[in-house]
């Protein structure tokens, strides 16, 4: 993506033989877009952090002819598939610049590192959205339920397939595993302090995060847009990754870990040698069979210390989709909020969905199907919470504006709310490229 920015397709790499590879063979790719997406969103401000938040958004995707000759032809079979992955670029995140830990807004401020998270500012500004497939027409594929704004060039499609996307196995915590000396630990004190280890500490960078300390059963949430870090500390906290070794190494080869190779040893090995688990179950640790799961935790810290389990849980399982997710995914502070109109903002999106003024003759929603479609997605972008973490703290006494179709949207936010002042034809009020010029004092 770099090259692409800098204007330098990708150049052959020199070997220690001194013989040029080829650009596929050093993962130099020269992208180049499938088609540019058209969608209800118009600008960053107010677009959904996650596809799952909105499902009414909705957007239209043409496969460039200069890709394919006839659009359609790839396009053939997908209509049976009723969700796809859609790789995109974030094209507008401005200048190329990304750092190794952010602060998604969930974390209100705290920092994790870049990979935990789907912040768009990373080493390749490359996007990955699940989207409901609405229909096949000729070239082009009509979605909803989608994060990314108008003009966000597309660089994939993949049908989206539970049994292969999907893990199927809940993967379970029987206790910790130490790299250093590849031993079951109980799940006691840490030995850097001799304190109990909080689930907190163990899962966020730095002490200013926040205490996860239950677990609900919200709605799936999102380690969502983060922003770059501002400083990057010298010491990392703890991470901890807790991944199991299932029953066989099928899932490995399924999730493509198998081939992939580090020092010698396949990734899948790293996560547990067979043999290792015959030594646990031998220590009597672990009296379950062979066949089911024995846990390893990754550790990755660059203070010396070793970290334990702590006593409430610091990821928790998914059971919908049999995964795990660190708990400040499900239960970070951001609190969803409640939405309300006022009856001029009613109002509007009444004269909206006519067309405007009785007699008017304007056009009115593009991609929404009626006001009540467009009331719920202006609803659901707005009971997330859209506002980042600066704007949330600093400048809670400002209007927000957004655009979501052709509905131009001015509110506020109070304590625990968001109230919709004014919805109005996108084409009357100014447009705001930059987000912070969208920030009014009341
Ligand atoms: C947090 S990202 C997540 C995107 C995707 N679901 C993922 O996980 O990679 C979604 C946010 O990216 C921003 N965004 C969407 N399309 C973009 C684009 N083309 N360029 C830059 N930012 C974009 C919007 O602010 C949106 O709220």
């Amino acid at each position: 993506m770099r090259g692409l920015e800098e204007g330098l397709g990708p150049r052959p790499t020199a070997t220690p033989c001194g013989c040029a590879k080829p650009a596929l063979e050093t993962g130099n790719l020269l992208t180049e877009p499938i088609g540019y997406l058209e969608s209800c969103f118009s600008a960053k401000n107010g677009t959904p952090r996650q596809p799952s938040i909105c499902r009414h958004s909705r957007a239209c995707l043409r496969i460039r002819k200069n890709i394919f000759n006839n659009p359609e032809h790839s396009l053939m079979g997908l209509e049976q598939f009723s969700h796809v992955w859609i790789l995109f670029v974030f094209h507008k995140n401005g200048h190329l610049s990304y750092k190794a830990k952010v602060q998604p807004p969930r974390l209100n401020g705290a920092k994790t590192g870049v990979f935990s998270t789907r912040s768009p500012h990373r080493p390749n500004a490359i996007g990955l959205t699940l989207a409901k497939l609405e229909k096949v027409e000729g070239g082009a594929i009509y979605l909803s339920g989608i994060d990314m704004i108008d003009g966000t060039p597309v660089l994939d499609i993949k049908p989206y397939i539970a049994d292969y996307d999907s893990p199927q196995h809940l993967m379970k915590p029987l206790g910790d595993f130490n790299l250093q000396n590849n031993r079951l630990k109980p799940r006691t004190m840490s030995q850097s302090d001799g304190k109990t280890d909080s689930c907190d500490q163990r899962q966020l960078s730095g002490s200013d995060g926040p205490q996860p300390s239950r677990i609900t059963n919200e709605k799936h949430r999102h380690p969502e847009d983060g922003a770059p870090e501002e400083n990057v500390p010298k010491h990392s906290s703890t991470t901890k990754i807790q991944q199991t070794w299932t029953e066989n190494r099928e899932i490995a080869v399924d999730f493509g870990l198998e081939s992939r190779s580090s020092e010698g040893r396949t990734v899948a090995e790293q996560f547990g040698p067979p043999g290792q688990e015959k030594t646990l179950l031998e220590e009597g640790i672990d009296k379950r069979p062979r066949s089911m799961e024995s846990a390893l935790i990754l550790q990755e810290s660059s203070m010396k210390t070793q970290h334990v389990t702590p006593p409430c849980p610091a990821w928790v399982a998914d059971r919908a989709s049999h995964s795990e997710v660190p708990a400040w995914v499900k239960e970070a502070p951001a609190a969803s909020l409640q939405v309300r109109f006022t009856p001029h903002a009613e109002m509007d999106l009444g004269q909206l969905s006519l067309g405007g003024e009785p007699g008017a003759g304007k056009k009115s929603f593009k991609y929404f199907q009626s006001a009540e479609e467009a009331k719920c997605a202006i609803q659901a972008v707005l009971s997330a919470d859209p506002r980042s973490v600066y704007r949330r703290k600093f400048c809670q006494d400002r209007l927000f504006y957004f655009t979501v179709d052709t509905a131009h949207i001015t509110c506020w936010f109070g304590d625990g709310f968001a109230e919709v002042l004014r919805i109005k034809p996108a084409s009357e009020p100014i447009q705001i490229t930059d987000p912070e010029e969208s920030l009014v004092s009341l």
